[in-house]
Protein backbone atom coordinates (compact mmCIF):
# COMPACT_ATOMS: atom_id res chain seq x y z
CA UNK A 1 0.00 0.00 0.00
CA UNK A 2 1.71 3.32 -0.80
CA UNK A 3 2.65 5.79 1.60
CA UNK A 4 1.81 9.93 0.48
CA UNK A 5 5.41 9.92 -0.80
CA UNK A 6 5.23 7.05 -2.93
CA UNK A 7 2.04 7.52 -4.51
CA UNK A 8 2.62 11.17 -5.40
CA UNK A 9 5.77 9.59 -7.17
CA UNK A 10 3.74 6.60 -8.50
CA UNK A 11 0.86 9.24 -10.51
CA UNK A 12 3.25 11.45 -11.40
CA UNK A 13 5.38 8.95 -13.16
CA UNK A 14 1.69 7.95 -15.23
CA UNK A 15 0.95 11.90 -15.46
CA UNK A 16 4.43 12.53 -17.22
CA UNK A 17 3.77 9.43 -19.70
CA UNK A 18 -0.12 11.72 -19.91
CA UNK A 19 -2.19 9.86 -17.80
CA UNK A 20 -5.31 11.55 -16.34
CA UNK A 21 -6.12 10.66 -12.82
CA UNK A 22 -9.43 9.97 -11.40
CA UNK A 23 -10.05 10.00 -7.90
CA UNK A 24 -12.76 7.92 -5.11
CA UNK A 25 -12.51 8.94 -1.91
CA UNK A 26 -14.05 6.09 0.39
CA UNK A 27 -13.99 5.04 3.84
CA UNK A 28 -14.28 1.36 3.09
CA UNK A 29 -16.54 -1.28 3.50
CA UNK A 30 -17.22 -1.19 0.27
CA UNK A 31 -20.75 -2.16 -2.15
CA UNK A 32 -22.34 -2.10 -4.86
CA UNK A 33 -22.52 2.01 -4.75
CA UNK A 34 -18.66 2.82 -4.10
CA UNK A 35 -18.29 -0.07 -7.12
CA UNK A 36 -20.87 2.19 -9.04
CA UNK A 37 -18.03 5.19 -8.59
CA UNK A 38 -15.14 3.25 -9.53
CA UNK A 39 -16.37 1.94 -12.41
CA UNK A 40 -17.35 5.31 -13.63
CA UNK A 41 -13.66 6.51 -13.02
CA UNK A 42 -12.65 3.65 -14.90
CA UNK A 43 -14.79 5.26 -18.20
CA UNK A 44 -13.36 8.86 -17.06
CA UNK A 45 -9.41 8.34 -16.64
CA UNK A 46 -6.88 6.35 -17.66
CA UNK A 47 -5.95 5.85 -13.96
CA UNK A 48 -8.01 5.38 -10.74
CA UNK A 49 -7.20 5.66 -7.44
CA UNK A 50 -9.33 4.74 -4.75
CA UNK A 51 -8.76 5.75 -0.81
CA UNK A 52 -9.75 4.02 2.26
CA UNK A 53 -9.81 6.15 4.93
CA UNK A 54 -12.29 6.43 7.93
CA UNK A 55 -11.70 10.31 8.46
CA UNK A 56 -11.13 10.58 12.52
CA UNK A 57 -11.74 14.43 12.29
CA UNK A 58 -15.27 14.23 10.35
CA UNK A 59 -16.61 12.00 13.53
CA UNK A 60 -18.53 14.09 16.43
CA UNK A 61 -17.97 13.13 20.14
CA UNK A 62 -20.56 10.02 20.62
CA UNK A 63 -20.76 9.21 16.69
CA UNK A 64 -20.10 6.03 15.24
CA UNK A 65 -16.10 6.31 14.65
CA UNK A 66 -15.12 3.41 16.94
CA UNK A 67 -17.81 0.71 15.33
CA UNK A 68 -17.76 2.06 11.41
CA UNK A 69 -16.99 -1.05 9.60
CA UNK A 70 -13.77 -1.64 8.25
CA UNK A 71 -13.21 -4.46 5.36
CA UNK A 72 -9.83 -3.79 4.15
CA UNK A 73 -8.85 -6.82 2.65
CA UNK A 74 -11.68 -7.87 0.83
CA UNK A 75 -12.10 -4.24 -0.22
CA UNK A 76 -8.69 -4.26 -2.19
CA UNK A 77 -9.45 -7.86 -3.52
CA UNK A 78 -12.66 -6.12 -5.37
CA UNK A 79 -10.78 -3.03 -6.29
CA UNK A 80 -8.29 -5.13 -7.90
CA UNK A 81 -10.76 -7.07 -9.51
CA UNK A 82 -11.78 -3.70 -10.90
CA UNK A 83 -8.98 -2.60 -12.31
CA UNK A 84 -8.16 -0.05 -9.92
CA UNK A 85 -4.75 1.20 -10.38
CA UNK A 86 -3.86 1.94 -6.45
CA UNK A 87 -5.59 1.71 -3.88
CA UNK A 88 -4.24 4.37 -0.80
CA UNK A 89 -4.98 3.71 2.81
CA UNK A 90 -2.99 5.65 4.81
CA UNK A 91 -2.81 5.29 8.54
CA UNK A 92 -4.50 7.90 10.98
CA UNK A 93 -0.96 9.22 11.96
CA UNK A 94 0.14 9.67 8.32
CA UNK A 95 -2.59 11.79 7.45
CA UNK A 96 -2.73 13.54 10.75
CA UNK A 97 0.70 13.79 11.87
CA UNK A 98 0.36 16.65 14.48
CA UNK A 99 -2.84 14.44 15.90
CA UNK A 100 -6.64 14.60 15.21
CA UNK A 101 -7.32 17.71 16.29
CA UNK A 102 -4.46 19.76 15.65
CA UNK A 103 -4.62 21.65 12.43
CA UNK A 104 -5.67 23.89 9.62
CA UNK A 105 -9.32 22.60 8.88
CA UNK A 106 -11.54 24.00 5.70
CA UNK A 107 -14.64 25.57 7.02
CA UNK A 108 -17.48 24.40 4.87
CA UNK A 109 -19.57 27.92 5.42
CA UNK A 110 -23.00 28.43 6.19
CA UNK A 111 -24.23 25.51 4.36
CA UNK A 112 -22.20 23.17 5.97
CA UNK A 113 -24.38 23.83 9.28
CA UNK A 114 -28.05 22.60 8.08
CA UNK A 115 -28.84 19.14 7.62
CA UNK A 116 -26.28 16.91 7.92
CA UNK A 117 -24.41 19.91 9.49
CA UNK A 118 -27.00 20.40 12.13
CA UNK A 119 -27.09 16.70 13.89
CA UNK A 120 -23.17 16.53 13.04
CA UNK A 121 -21.90 19.98 14.06
CA UNK A 122 -18.04 20.26 12.44
CA UNK A 123 -19.10 17.00 10.06
CA UNK A 124 -18.25 19.17 6.89
CA UNK A 125 -15.33 21.11 8.00
CA UNK A 126 -13.53 17.60 8.99
CA UNK A 127 -14.60 15.57 5.84
CA UNK A 128 -14.08 18.86 3.55
CA UNK A 129 -10.28 19.09 5.16
CA UNK A 130 -9.75 15.06 4.59
CA UNK A 131 -10.95 15.40 0.66
CA UNK A 132 -8.95 19.08 -0.09
CA UNK A 133 -5.79 17.08 1.38
CA UNK A 134 -6.44 13.95 -0.72
CA UNK A 135 -7.04 16.31 -3.58
CA UNK A 136 -3.46 17.98 -2.74
CA UNK A 137 -1.83 13.87 -2.56
CA UNK A 138 -3.24 12.66 -5.75
CA UNK A 139 -3.97 15.90 -7.42
CA UNK A 140 -6.60 14.38 -9.53
CA UNK A 141 -8.00 15.59 -12.73
CA UNK A 142 -11.42 13.98 -11.34
CA UNK A 143 -13.02 12.96 -8.70
CA UNK A 144 -16.08 11.04 -7.98
CA UNK A 145 -18.55 11.31 -5.34
CA UNK A 146 -21.96 9.29 -4.51
CA UNK A 147 -24.98 11.56 -5.18
CA UNK A 148 -26.20 9.23 -1.65
CA UNK A 149 -24.53 12.15 0.21
CA UNK A 150 -26.30 15.17 -1.55
CA UNK A 151 -25.29 17.87 1.04
CA UNK A 152 -21.15 16.70 0.34
CA UNK A 153 -21.38 16.16 -3.07
CA UNK A 154 -22.59 20.17 -2.93
CA UNK A 155 -19.51 21.01 -0.21
CA UNK A 156 -17.37 19.45 -2.48
CA UNK A 157 -18.18 21.44 -5.47
CA UNK A 158 -18.29 24.66 -4.10
CA UNK A 159 -15.34 23.91 -2.19
CA UNK A 160 -13.54 22.70 -5.94
CA UNK A 161 -15.32 26.74 -6.98
CA UNK A 162 -13.96 28.71 -4.06
CA UNK A 163 -10.90 28.11 -3.50
CA UNK A 164 -10.09 27.14 -7.52
CA UNK A 165 -9.00 23.68 -7.02
CA UNK A 166 -8.02 22.37 -10.67
CA UNK A 167 -10.21 19.22 -10.45
CA UNK A 168 -13.41 18.36 -11.69
CA UNK A 169 -16.06 16.75 -9.56
CA UNK A 170 -18.15 13.81 -10.88
CA UNK A 171 -21.37 13.12 -8.90
CA UNK A 172 -22.74 9.17 -9.70
CA UNK A 173 -26.78 8.67 -8.69
CA UNK A 174 -27.28 6.78 -5.84
CA UNK A 175 -27.06 2.64 -6.02
CA UNK A 176 -30.32 1.17 -4.20
CA UNK A 177 -31.59 -2.22 -3.35
CA UNK A 178 -34.37 -4.01 -5.24
CA UNK A 179 -36.72 -2.31 -2.80
CA UNK A 180 -35.06 1.20 -3.14
CA UNK A 181 -33.36 1.15 -0.21
CA UNK A 182 -30.25 3.44 -0.87
CA UNK A 183 -27.07 1.81 -0.25
CA UNK A 184 -24.96 2.30 2.66
CA UNK A 185 -22.14 1.14 4.56
CA UNK A 186 -24.08 1.45 7.68
CA UNK A 187 -26.97 -0.66 6.43
CA UNK A 188 -24.90 -3.31 8.51
CA UNK A 189 -25.67 -2.18 11.69
CA UNK A 190 -29.36 -2.93 10.98
CA UNK A 191 -31.43 -5.83 12.55
CA UNK A 192 -34.63 -7.40 10.30
CA UNK A 193 -36.90 -5.15 11.92
CA UNK A 194 -34.59 -1.75 11.60
CA UNK A 195 -34.27 -2.56 7.88
CA UNK A 196 -37.94 -2.90 6.97
CA UNK A 197 -37.91 0.54 8.93
CA UNK A 198 -35.33 2.15 7.40
CA UNK A 199 -37.49 1.52 4.11
CA UNK A 200 -39.46 4.64 5.07
CA UNK A 201 -36.78 7.10 3.61
CA UNK A 202 -37.05 5.79 -0.08
CA UNK A 203 -40.95 5.93 0.81
CA UNK A 204 -41.45 9.10 2.08
CA UNK A 205 -38.75 10.44 -1.46
CA UNK A 206 -41.14 8.33 -3.63
CA UNK A 207 -44.30 9.71 -1.99
CA UNK A 208 -42.81 13.35 -2.46
CA UNK A 209 -42.06 12.32 -6.05
CA UNK A 210 -45.65 11.63 -6.43
CA UNK A 211 -46.93 14.89 -4.79
CA UNK A 212 -44.20 17.28 -6.66
CA UNK A 213 -46.42 18.05 -9.33
CA UNK A 214 -48.92 19.78 -7.12
CA UNK A 215 -46.69 21.94 -5.67
CA UNK A 216 -44.01 22.40 -2.77
CA UNK A 217 -46.54 22.33 -0.22
CA UNK A 218 -48.20 19.25 -1.12
CA UNK A 219 -44.88 17.43 -2.06
CA UNK A 220 -43.44 17.94 1.42
CA UNK A 221 -46.77 17.21 3.30
CA UNK A 222 -47.31 14.10 1.57
CA UNK A 223 -43.09 13.21 1.85
CA UNK A 224 -43.25 13.59 5.80
CA UNK A 225 -46.64 11.75 5.82
CA UNK A 226 -45.51 9.14 4.22
CA UNK A 227 -42.38 8.77 6.76
CA UNK A 228 -44.89 9.20 9.68
CA UNK A 229 -46.73 6.07 8.77
CA UNK A 230 -43.81 3.54 10.15
CA UNK A 231 -42.74 2.81 13.37
CA UNK A 232 -38.86 2.11 14.50
CA UNK A 233 -38.01 4.86 12.15
CA UNK A 234 -37.06 9.07 14.03
CA UNK A 235 -36.86 12.05 11.25
CA UNK A 236 -34.35 13.91 11.70
CA UNK A 237 -35.40 16.45 8.85
CA UNK A 238 -37.39 15.99 5.31
CA UNK A 239 -36.19 19.33 3.73
CA UNK A 240 -37.26 19.95 0.07
CA UNK A 241 -33.99 22.47 -1.13
CA UNK A 242 -32.88 24.29 -4.42
CA UNK A 243 -30.20 22.20 -5.76
CA UNK A 244 -28.34 25.62 -6.75
CA UNK A 245 -28.00 27.02 -3.00
CA UNK A 246 -28.88 24.15 -1.13
CA UNK A 247 -31.43 26.18 1.02
CA UNK A 248 -35.07 25.80 1.22
CA UNK A 249 -37.53 26.30 -1.52
CA UNK A 250 -40.73 28.31 -1.04
CA UNK A 251 -43.86 27.60 -1.71
CA UNK A 252 -43.74 29.40 -5.04
CA UNK A 253 -40.71 26.97 -6.26
CA UNK A 254 -40.84 25.66 -10.07
CA UNK A 255 -38.36 23.45 -11.70
CA UNK A 256 -36.06 20.82 -10.02
CA UNK A 257 -35.47 20.05 -6.57
CA UNK A 258 -33.67 18.34 -4.38
CA UNK A 259 -35.18 16.71 -0.93
CA UNK A 260 -33.02 15.41 1.77
CA UNK A 261 -34.21 13.37 4.22
CA UNK A 262 -32.35 11.85 7.22
CA UNK A 263 -33.34 9.84 10.23
CA UNK A 264 -32.16 7.68 12.98
CA UNK A 265 -33.18 3.82 12.90
CA UNK A 266 -32.23 1.55 15.77
CA UNK A 267 -29.17 3.75 16.75
CA UNK A 268 -27.99 3.89 13.29
CA UNK A 269 -28.42 7.30 11.32
CA UNK A 270 -29.65 7.11 7.68
CA UNK A 271 -29.78 10.08 4.79
CA UNK A 272 -30.94 10.00 1.29
CA UNK A 273 -32.41 11.98 -1.28
CA UNK A 274 -34.06 12.48 -4.47
CA UNK A 275 -34.57 14.86 -7.42
CA UNK A 276 -38.16 15.96 -8.31
CA UNK A 277 -39.71 18.55 -10.70
CA UNK A 278 -41.87 20.69 -8.45
CA UNK A 279 -45.03 21.80 -10.44
CA UNK A 280 -47.63 25.03 -9.66
CA UNK A 281 -49.10 24.54 -6.43
CA UNK A 282 -53.32 23.41 -7.22
N1 LIG B 1 -25.69 3.91 -2.46
C1 LIG B 1 -24.73 4.68 -2.98
N2 LIG B 1 -24.79 5.02 -4.27
C2 LIG B 1 -23.84 5.81 -4.83
N3 LIG B 1 -22.76 6.28 -4.14
C3 LIG B 1 -22.67 5.95 -2.84
C4 LIG B 1 -23.63 5.14 -2.19
N4 LIG B 1 -23.27 5.00 -0.91
C5 LIG B 1 -22.13 5.69 -0.75
N5 LIG B 1 -21.76 6.26 -1.90
C6 LIG B 1 -20.62 7.16 -2.13
O1 LIG B 1 -19.42 6.49 -1.84
C7 LIG B 1 -18.47 7.45 -1.40
C8 LIG B 1 -17.86 6.94 -0.13
O2 LIG B 1 -18.85 6.91 0.86
P1 LIG B 1 -18.71 6.16 2.22
O3 LIG B 1 -17.45 5.37 2.22
O4 LIG B 1 -19.01 7.07 3.35
O5 LIG B 1 -19.86 5.08 2.11
P2 LIG B 1 -21.31 5.09 2.65
O6 LIG B 1 -21.96 3.85 2.21
O7 LIG B 1 -21.89 6.45 2.34
O8 LIG B 1 -21.11 4.95 4.16
P3 LIG B 1 -22.02 5.58 5.22
O9 LIG B 1 -23.36 5.79 4.62
O10 LIG B 1 -22.02 4.60 6.27
O11 LIG B 1 -21.27 6.86 5.53
C9 LIG B 1 -19.21 8.76 -1.21
O12 LIG B 1 -18.98 9.59 -2.34
C10 LIG B 1 -20.65 8.31 -1.14
O13 LIG B 1 -21.57 9.30 -1.56
C1 LIG C 1 -15.63 11.77 1.06
C2 LIG C 1 -15.16 10.97 2.26
C3 LIG C 1 -14.36 9.76 1.81
C4 LIG C 1 -14.24 11.86 3.09
O1 LIG C 1 -13.81 11.19 4.24
C5 LIG C 1 -16.36 10.52 3.14
O2 LIG C 1 -17.04 11.62 3.64
C6 LIG C 1 -17.27 9.56 2.45
O3 LIG C 1 -16.91 8.37 2.43
O4 LIG C 1 -18.32 9.94 1.94
N1 LIG D 1 -20.84 8.99 3.89
C1 LIG D 1 -20.45 10.24 4.52
C2 LIG D 1 -19.39 10.07 5.52
C3 LIG D 1 -19.86 10.02 6.93
O1 LIG D 1 -21.01 9.61 7.20
O2 LIG D 1 -19.09 10.38 7.81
Amino acid sequence: MPTIAELRRLLAERRADGASVALVPTMGALHAGHLALVRRARELADVVVVSIFVNPRQFGPGEDLDRYPRSLESDVAALTELGVDFVFAPAVDEMYPRGAVDGTTVNAGPIGDRYEGASRPGHFNGMLTVVAKLFNIAQPDIAVFGQKDAQQVFLVTRMVADLDAPVEIVAVPTVREPDGLALSSRNRFLDDAQRAAALTLAESLRAADAAAAQGAGELLAEGVAAFGDHDGASLDYFVVVDPDTLLPIGDDFRGRALVLVAAVVGTTRLIDNTFVDVGPAR
